[in-house]
């Protein structure tokens, strides 16, 4: 068994027809109700800047620990100007499930830009949690500017999936007669609550796990524990190295190896659209057990909803899945500042 591939290119192409897009909106959500997991081809991003863009990451993390620590992460309100989340964080600082994750990584967010900068608690020069500024490496030197064009690119894929995401689930077209607002159920609900996506990337650098360890023993460190995305959906980059990205099946116990398809992004659901689908869409629990050769690196690029989007069960999937809401509502902002805080519990 493995996940299926979806071909996104009739939401990208503007002359592909109506029934070429709802047969992908068709995969996509079997896709979505049966895994919360698919590969995504189509995509438009050539594969020469896809492999650039997993260099650079190796070459970053290949450099010593001074030159890393020269953009480490700071606690917000601290000294240095930290904002709590902006940076790299050396091997073992990630927690997952309160056990360490065995991984560096450098966390990237969108620019505070939507309002004024608070004041951190620790006095003038200080900054407030997520309100600091991106830390970029001074090398190698191409990586900043290959990945902010690489950003840009991701975000229209994410905008063009999360449209066909919206006529997967058969919302309505929308009405051209009145103006939408972030509330209105139509298909396009999705593209404008991540118009302003308060998106994350994570450049991650996976050792080799030192000593082969059962899944089922008192893991005390994996190379990225079990866990959902909190968001709304993952686009992930990885290395071809096979057995280290494995998702949890729908028999809550399976674990199916998501090796990487050259070309194709590896996709999944986050917390956000199983709450506004109110569960019709799961976001899946997956893990990373690294114990192949050689040094992985993965590229997630976290496609999210606007900073003050707020995020409820749309009352079109709570018909549809006959339940009560699974969630009274809250914004984008106010979830991701618990993740933050509570170290990503
Ligand atoms: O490295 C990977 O394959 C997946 C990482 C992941 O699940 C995450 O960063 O949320
Ligand atoms: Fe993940």
């Amino acid at each position: 068994m493995s996940l299926p591939v979806i071909d996104l290119s009739p939401f990208l192409d503007a002359s592909s027809t109506s029934e070429d897009r709802a047969k992908v909106a068709r995969s996509i959500n079997d896709a979505c109700t049966e895994f919360g997991f698919f590969y995504l081809t189509g995509h438009g991003i050539p594969q020469a800047k896809l492999e650039e863009v997993i260099s650079l990451a190796r070459q970053f993390f290949a450099s010593p620990l001074e030159e890393k620590n020269k953009i480490k992460r700071h606690d917000a309100g601290s000294p240095e100007g930290g904002d709590g989340a902006r940076g790299y964080q050396g091997m073992g600082e990630n927690v997952t499930q309160g056990k360490k994750d065995m991984h560096e990584a450098i966390d990237l967010y969108r620019e505070w830009d939507h309002t004024p900068k608070a004041e951190g608690t620790g006095g003038p020069g200080t900054r407030s949690t997520l309100q600091g500024t991106n830390l970029w490496p001074g090398e190698p030197k191409e990586l900043k500017s290959t990945y902010l064009e690489y950003i840009d690119q991701l975000q229209s894929v994410g905008t063009a999936l999360v449209h066909a995401m919206g006529q997967a689930l058969d919302l309505p077209s929308p009405d051209l007669k009145s103006t939408a607002t972030s509330v209105t159920e139509d298909s396009e609900i999705f593209v404008r609550n991540t118009a302003q996506s308060f998106w994350v990337m994570r450049l991650i650098g996976y050792p080799k796990l030192a000593a082969p360890i059962s899944p089922d023993a008192d893991i005390t460190s994996l190379s990225c524990g079990e866990h959902t995305d909190y968001g709304c959906v993952t686009l992930l980059l990885a290395d071809p190295t096979p057995g280290a990205l494995q998702v949890l099946l729908k028999d809550g116990k399976t674990w199916l190896n998501a090796d990487p398809i050259p070309g194709a992004f590896v996709v999944n659901i986050g917390d956000m659209i199983e709450r506004w689908t109110n569960g019709l869409w799961k976001s899946t629990r997956h893990r990373v057990i690294h114990r192949g050769e050689g040094y992985r690196v993965s590229v997630p690029f976290f496609f999210e909803p606007n900073f003050e989007s707020v995020v409820r069960p749309l009352e079109h999937c709570v018909r549809k899945s006959g339940r009560e809401p699974i969630h009274e509502g809250s914004t984008y902002g106010e979830h991701l500042l618990g993740k933050v805080f509570g170290n990503f519990y």
